[in-house]
């Protein structure tokens, strides 16, 4: 029965116990007083894509905005993110198909495309950290991030290759070596096998948690993989029913060395990415994969979202999360827009 003799303010104070919480909602300043994550430029790892050659832009067609750069263009973009303070770029290569083979024995070439790339940022701008990818998908002609025998990806003989392209990468000149492979056991080798070579300063940012996942479709066509890519990745990336088994993968990648790990995809999985963030309190990092930056993008050029709203919004959301940084491909804009 409604009791008519209380008002309704009186009713909204008798449950609220007179506390608003509109009130802090009623004016920018006071939203920004209050905010309890903040997002910024230091929270920006930078994903670029290099290929040889030189001349013309070269656009990934499903990932608007987004070019494949010279190793001259990859200079201009580690200066552009030295200027806007972006911290790290995150370098992917577009092998050469006829550069591919079964092993993927150019990721072990000290020339290679991430190679020269490297040594030129680091020439030109040494305080913009790089990081590189530790997996044979670019090179290997079947697409796949280790080596097959049969239908089998094989742990141990790719963990060997994986060590051996991560020194290559440290000795160019690679502050951190990403291995995004997902063998058992790399990150210990290859913690090991840095030291044996004197690359002990180079850091291990482990992708820990990747995912079995749809969302790497456009960056795969970046690398030039997507086409030869023989079946799926679930033997080795995750189930996407799993979170008990993240918690797993991190504690091993940390017990043999990761400095810092990182959960991928991102917004889908920002429940794991809360988890872990939660659970190690160690540096934890979340890839905004190319399958969710081109949603965002093609959802703003259809008119039905406002992109750069999106952009933020989805930033910000994995800072709630938890996340000590994030890698995009907005990291650009979105450190333009920061700056004012
Ligand atoms: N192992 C390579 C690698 N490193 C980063 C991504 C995906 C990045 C993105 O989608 O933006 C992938 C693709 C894959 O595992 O197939
Ligand atoms: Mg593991």
């Amino acid at each position: 029965m409604t009791n008519f003799s209380v008002s309704t303010t009186e009713r909204i104070d008798a449950v609220t116990g007179g506390t608003r919480l509109r009130r802090l909602r009623q004016a920018d300043w006071s939203r920004r007083l209050v905010r309890e994550t903040q997002l910024s430029t230091a929270d920006l790892i930078w994903p670029i894509f290099v290929r040889e050659g030189s001349g013309e832009k070269q656009p990934v067609a499903s990932m608007p905005g987004v070019d494949r750069l010279t190793v001259e263009g990859c200079v201009e973009a580690a200066k552009r993110a030295r200027d806007l303070a972006i911290p790290v770029i995150a370098l992917f290569p577009y092998t050469d198909p006829g550069l591919r083979d079964e092993t993927g024995s150019e990721a072990l070439n000290p020339d290679n495309l991430v190679c020269r790339a490297t040594r030129a940022m680091k020439a030109a701008v040494p305080e913009v950290g790089i990081l590189c990818d530790v997996a044979l998908d670019p090179y290997t002609s079947h697409g796949h991030d280790g080596v097959m025998r049969g239908e089998r990806i094989l742990n141990d003989e790719s963990v060997e290759l994986l060590c051996r392209q991560a020194v290559v990468q440290a000795e160019a000149g690679c502050d951190i070596i990403g291995p995004s492979d997902m063998m058992d056991g790399r990150v210990a080798c290859i913690r090991h096998a840095l030291d044996a070579a004197g690359c002990r300063d180079a850091m291990i940012m482990a992708y820990s948690a990747k995912y079995a996942s749809a969302f790497y479709g456009p960056f795969r066509d970046a690398v030039g993989s997507g086409g030869m890519l023989k079946g799926d990745k679930r033997t080795y990336q995750m189930d996407y029913g799993n979170t008990d088994e993240a918690l797993r993968e991190a504690a091993q990648d940390l017990a043999e060395g990761a400095d810092m790990i990182m959960v991928k995809p991102g917004l889908p999985y920002l429940d794991i990415l809360a988890r872990l963030a939660a659970e190690f309190g160690v540096p934890t990092f979340a890839y905004q994969t190319s399958g969710e930056y081109s949603m965002i993008m093609a959802a703003a050029e259809n008119g039905w979202m406002d992109g750069e709203k999106a952009m933020v919004e989805t930033l910000s959301a994995y800072k709630r999360a938890g996340a000590s940084g994030i890698l995009t491909y907005f990291s650009p804009m979105v450190a333009e827009m920061l700056r004012g």
